[in-house]
């Protein structure tokens, strides 16, 4: 039996390298000409890269990890009937494989030798029950239209056990900290937080360093909120930042480089309120930041400051919009974005 303080080590160091190695062929797609891009049935884009940076991740999932069970943004559908995009894809995947010799951990991070084997991967990330067993969950690339703007954007995997978030690994590769560009941020449920360099080589993730949330009181506190003005409720949020007597700048930013960022004190509140009351936040936008948080000393709960519930499959469809801040300034904050939610939205239909 694992002690406590061994309890998730090789799943998150699993995560880690995965979404490292996934990171390599994502950056390559980031600075290359090709970023050949799909519009899916929600209008919403999808890039060469994240078909590629899913198969590599749930690759080494399921080789590491075959009895576990795998949610995923991507299916291979707009793959199987598009041959040029596939071998497009196959490509970037075949040369992350070959750059990148899997260093000296001996750690077997899988491998896939044709087209078909790439989709089949990517498909494992079909399941949708999440409240009993061991899921993970992985957005191969969060923010991709931050990623096709030349933003931020964040390759997030994270693992529910029973529902609960137990391990969360963010690679945030144009995310700074400490000078350094290209971070991994992973923590494990009770144990902290790390923030760590992202390199190109699998064997050097490690200048592990230990982050905590900032602690400045609320008119000092800074809001971080989406680039994309239909994700988030941008004019409701700059109301709540008036009636907080906060006065700094709105930080936008896109994908989980969100939670990334205040979890290293680098902004304080992350406001994500509908736009629409219809729409499901996704479970792999918030997995990996959650635990991120909570592990920084943080909370994450929804606008009417419930806690986000993992239990009901692919979506958070028991909440409504997502507020990240410290513990300290919690109260003083939520009551003024419960009021403003009720005010606008109406008592939770949920
Ligand atoms: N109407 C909507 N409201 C909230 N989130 C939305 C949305 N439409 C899409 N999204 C999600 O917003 C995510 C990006 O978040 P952000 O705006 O903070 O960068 C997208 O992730 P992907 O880019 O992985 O598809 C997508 O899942
Ligand atoms: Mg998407
Ligand atoms: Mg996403
Ligand atoms: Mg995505």
């Amino acid at each position: 039996m694992a002690t406590t303080c061994q309890r998730y080590k090789r799943e998150r160091h699993i995560a880690e390298l995965a979404v490292q190695r996934a990171a390599i062929l994502t950056e390559a797609v980031y600075y290359s000409q090709v970023k050949q891009t799909l519009t899916k049935d929600d209008k919403s884009p999808v890039t060469l890269a994240d078909f590629g940076a899913q198969a590599l991740v749930l690759a080494a999932l399921a080789t590491a990890f075959p009895d576990d069970k795998y949610i995923g943004e991507e299916d291979s559908a707009g793959l199987r009937t598009n041959p040029e995009l596939s071998a497009l894809v196959f490509d970037a995947v075949a040369r992350t494989l070959k750059s990148n010799k899997q260093g000296a951990s001996n750690i077997n991070l899988g491998t896939m030798g044709s087209e078909q084997e790439m989709w089949d991967f990517i498909d494992l990330g079909n399941h949708d029950a999440t409240a009993a067993g061991r899921v993970w969950t992985l957005d191969p690339i969060d923010g991709t239209k931050g990623f096709l703007r030349g933003g931020q954007y964040a390759i997030a995997l994270a693992l529910l056990v029973d529902g609960v978030v137990q391990v969360g690994v963010l690679g945030c590769p144009h995310l700074s900290s400490e000078g350094e560009e290209g971070i991994i941020l992973s923590a494990v449920r009770g144990q902290g937080v790390v923030v760590k360099q992202m390199s190109a080589d699998l064997n050097s993730i490690l200048h592990p360093s230990e982050i905590s949330m900032s602690r400045v009181p609320t008119a000092e506190a800074s809001f971080c909120e989406g680039v994309e003005a239909g994700h988030s409720a941008h004019e409701l949020q700059a109301k709540i930042a008036n009636d907080l007597g906060i006065s700094k700048a709105t930080v936008r930013m896109d994908s989980q480089a969100k939670y990334a960022s205040i979890a290293m004190g680098q902004g304080e509140i992350y406001l994500r309120l509908p736009t629409k009351m219809t729409y499901e936040e996704k479970i792999w936008d918030h997995a990996a930041g959650v635990v991120i948080i909570e592990e920084a000393g943080g909370i994450v709960v929804d606008m009417y400051c419930e806690p986000l519930d993992f239990t009901q499959g692919r979506t958070l469809k028991r909440n409504k919009g997502v507020v990240a801040l410290p513990r300290g300034i919690f109260g003083d904050v939520m009551e003024v974005v419960t009021r403003n939610a009720l005010e606008k939205y109406g008592k939770s239909a949920l």
